[in-house]
């Protein structure tokens, strides 16, 4: 029988690559999303859509009482960081007070499975390097311990209530879809890949490359950027284990790129020169963060497929030079 999957924020970046995923692997998806930040043309038309916002319980509850929904998957949240730190009562009543919400309306409705959008951020400065699940738990800012909340409430949920529950703490999301049909597109851009494409463009002056003194090869910083159908692909993969196995999972490709990596890959890819500016370092970038994705290999069976940076972001150049919105 085909299974229902709610996605909550799926006009989101990271949330419409996986209702395409979801749908091309034969699961019937309805997107909930306020499109405060999400785009209505991200979101595949096999799709339906309901306009819902996590704080109107009102809206949520309607959704479980019309429909049969198999298991949800919860994209819906700010991610700023310097926001968060600016107004944290935004983070904390979207991200933790939404996400209570849902959980609400789940289980009046006897919907028990939901795979949730966590992040590195939850760890906090990093106190080694590959991080693994294991790494103690430490965010630096509201974004990461809004994030950090709701793990530990879906664990009480768990023992309480019997929910099951997967929390993918992803790194870098990058890259768009294969066939440029969808891709990221944040208003206020704030990403790095991005950014150093619309410098290239010529839509933005110059790329800041925020430090040059970190303790890494180049002096700048390193990520582990991983492409967004890879991640879609786990979070489908996530679904499926669900109730077998509860709890966190990281999603990163294990590989680090540091920011002239980047630049440098980039301007292979478009065949032209990246504008750069070697600035001051930005408050809160640890040096290096890359992931230990063991465990998603063995519990979800997940295989990143794009192997080299300059695949991804020739998806990104694919987008960027086509943009759809
Ligand atoms: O204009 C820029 C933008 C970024 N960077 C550098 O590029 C790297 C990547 O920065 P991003 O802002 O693209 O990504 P972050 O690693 O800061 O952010 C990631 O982790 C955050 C939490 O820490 C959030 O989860 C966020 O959504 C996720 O992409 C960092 O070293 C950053 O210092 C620059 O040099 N110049």
């Amino acid at each position: 029988m085909t299974k229902t999957v709610l996605v909550m924020g799926g006009a989101g970046y990271i949330g419409s690559h996986t209702v395409k995923h979801l749908l091309d692997n034969g699961y019937r998806v309805i997107v909930a999303d306020n499109l405060v930040y999400g785009h209505l043309e991200a979101i595949d038309k096999r799709a339906a859509f309901i306009h819902a916002d996590l704080l109107n319980s009102a809206s949520l509850y309607a959704i479980f009482n019309r429909h049969e929904i198999h298991a949800v998957i919860h994209f819906a949240a700010f991610a700023y960081v310097g926001e968060s730190v600016q107004d944290p009562q935004k983070y904390y009543l979207n991200n933790v007070v939404g996400t209570i919400n849902l959980l609400n309306a789940m289980l009046a409705n006897n919907v028990k499975n939901i795979v949730f959008s966590s992040t590195c951020a939850t760890y906090g400065e990093p106190n080694y390097i590959p991080i693994d699940e294991k790494h103690p738990q430490s965010p630096i800012n509201p974004y990461g311990k809004s994030k950090l909340m709701i793990e530990q409430i879906f664990a009480d949920y768990e023992k309480a209530y019997g929910l099951n529950h997967i929390s993918l703490r992803y790194f870098n999301a990058a890259g768009c879809s294969a066939d440029g049909e969808i891709g990221e597109s944040h208003t206020p851009e704030t990403h790095l890949i991005p950014l150093v494409l619309k410098a290239i463009k010529g839509e933005r002056d110059s790329i800041h490359v925020f430090g040059t003194d970190y303790d890494t090869p180049d002096g700048t910083c390193i990520r582990d950027y991983i492409h967004i159908e890879d991640l879609a692909a786990a979070h489908r993969l996530a679904l499926e284990k669900l109730p077998e196995y509860c709890g966190c999972i990281n999603l990163g490709t294990g590989t680090g790129t540091s920011v002239k990596e980047i630049i440098f890959a980039a301007e292979k890819v478009s065949g032209k020169k990246c504008p750069t500016v070697y600035a001051e370092r930005r408050a809160g970038d640890p040096a290096k963060l890359f992931a230990d994705n063991t465990k998603a290999k063995e519990i979800l069976g997940w295989q990143p497929h794009y192997a080299s940076i300059e695949e991804i972001i020739t998806t990104a150049w694919n987008w960027e030079t086509n943009r759809k919105f």
